[in-house]
């Protein structure tokens, strides 16, 4: 068996792909060799605008400097400590620098290894947290249909996306489902939060209702669900959630994995609606998705709760062999160095109205049968071909990547996040590129 290095194209049977047609992908492979700001370079030498931030974490661009000096030098300083009963300077720095950006009172970050790991441990955390507080019954997490919380089994057993649950048995027992926002019928292109739907955060007082809320832990949604298509929360949705939640005593978790760092024009969210959750779970902006790394924000309420006992022992019985890796922790330092200079935790507020106004440009294009957008978010929801769904939207793909664009696709729906360091002249290339593609028989 060669040990060399070989990344030719005919040498790509190993490595087995996640969430990617492998034999599709393995006969015509695309391969990223390099990337600079909102560019990527192919194996073949072509450049492809980047017009989702590669996964919806590259928020401050490709290479940046700072980010990458901050590796660099770590790397060749302390490239590892534990953080078990012993830390390094960086990741308590970092937990403070996080603390002052979050929403108020998200006093305390875990960190972990990525957007699935955040979550499973606030869920563990919300499930630790009423037994610590001498509510143990409240074992129910309460996820929502279409929600995306990563592939650990925690997240899946609260996610809402079929594909992602049917293969893998039982999950965790004891979890419901919200209904999902997706209202089209009422909604088709709506520029941003929809008016309908609010109503159905009301649905959270029927499962209460149905389980008693003794039984009930957290509830946890994404602010903006973006994996399943971008359904943006109906006006007041998020409110009521959060109201009930108080009145019942039960967690809200906001996962914003995708909406933290700057992604609608604030630093989270919970932000941009002005709703406060008991935890947030991120991981991919923490970085710029250079190195794996996730935190997860709790109040100071959840932490205390913890806080008892003989202070010999361990309060929490949790954690991961790179919980605040010393290089991760430089790479978020030197990322959140990048996001204060430049203003990138605000600056898609700046910019949505012309991405608004660029992506509803679309709406005249073939099959284009839903306009979605908040932020530096869009989603074009395309008519699927019919008996062959998924389809139109992949070919749209590889179209995109053909003309040098690269986008997201979920069931038919174009998802786009792009860095946001995107200038108005790269926007523009973004649309006339995507029109480009749904002009021409996908
Ligand atoms: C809300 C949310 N929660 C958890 C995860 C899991 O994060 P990790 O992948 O780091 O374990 C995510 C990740 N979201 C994600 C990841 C990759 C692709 C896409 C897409 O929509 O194309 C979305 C996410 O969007």
């Amino acid at each position: 068996m060669s040990n060399r290095l070989n990344t030719a194209p005919n040498d790509l049977g190993a490595f087995w792909m996640p969430f990617t047609a492998n034999r599709q992908f393995k006969k015509e492979p695309r391969l990223f060799v390099g990337a600079k700001d909102m560019y990527y370079t192919t194996h073949d030498g072509r450049t492809v605008l980047d017009g989702t931030a590669g996964l919806w974490c590259v928020n401050a661009g490709h290479c940046r400097p700072k980010i990458t000096e901050a590796i660099r030098e770590q790397a060749g300083e302390l490239d590892y400590a534990p953080a078990f009963q012993l830390g390094h300077p960086k990741a308590f720095e970092l937990a403070n620098r996080l603390v002052d950006i979050a929403p108020e009172g998200l006093d305390h970050v875990l960190y972990t290894n990525s957007g699935s790991e955040s979550v499973d441990t606030a869920l563990k955390v919300a499930l630790a947290y009423h037994r610590a507080k001498g509510q143990g019954s409240r074992f129910r997490l309460i996820g929502r249909e279409r929600g995306y919380h990563g592939v650990n089994f925690g997240g899946i057993s609260v996610g809402g996306i079929v594909a992602n649950r049917k293969m893998f048995g039982t999950l965790l027992t004891g979890v419901d489902h919200l209904p999902h926002t997706h209202l089209p019928g009422k909604n088709a292109f709506t520029r941003g939060e929809p008016e309908h739907g609010a109503d159905l955060a009301s649905e959270l007082e029927r499962i209460v209702t149905l389980h008693d809320p003794s039984t009930i832990a957290a509830v946890i949604v994404e602010p903006v669900a973006g994996s399943t298509g971008v359904l943006i929360p109906p006006k007041g949705y998020l409110q009521k959630l959060r109201e009930i939640c108080t009145k019942h005593g039960i967690l809200l978790i906001f996962d914003e994995v995708i909406t933290g760092f700057g992604r609608l024009g604030t630093p989270f969210a919970a932000q941009y609606f002005d709703v406060k959750p008991d935890i947030i779970t991120t991981a991919k902006g923490l970085t710029n998705g250079v190195i794996p790394m996730g935190a997860v924000f709790v109040t100071s309420e959840i932490h205390d709760a913890f806080m008892t006992g003989p202070e010999h022992l361990i309060e929490f019985f949790h954690g991961y062999t790179y919980s605040g890796n010393p290089i991760a922790s430089a790479a978020a330092l030197g990322t959140l160095d990048t996001y204060r200079e430049e203003g990138l935790l605000t600056r898609a507020a700046e910019l949505a109205p012309y991405w608004e106004e660029a992506l509803h440009s679309l709406k005249d294009c073939p099959h284009v049968i839903d306009i979605r957008n908040i932020g530096l978010i869009g989603a074009i929801e395309l008519e699927p071909i019919a008996g062959e769904p998924t389809k139109r939207a992949f070919s749209a793909f590889l179209k995109a990547y053909e003309k040098g664009l690269l986008i997201r696709t979920t069931g038919d729906i174009i998802a786009l996040s792009p860095p946001l360091i995107i200038e108005k002249q790269q926007i523009d290339e973004l649309f006339d590129k995507l029109r480009d593609v749904l002009e021409n028989n996908i």
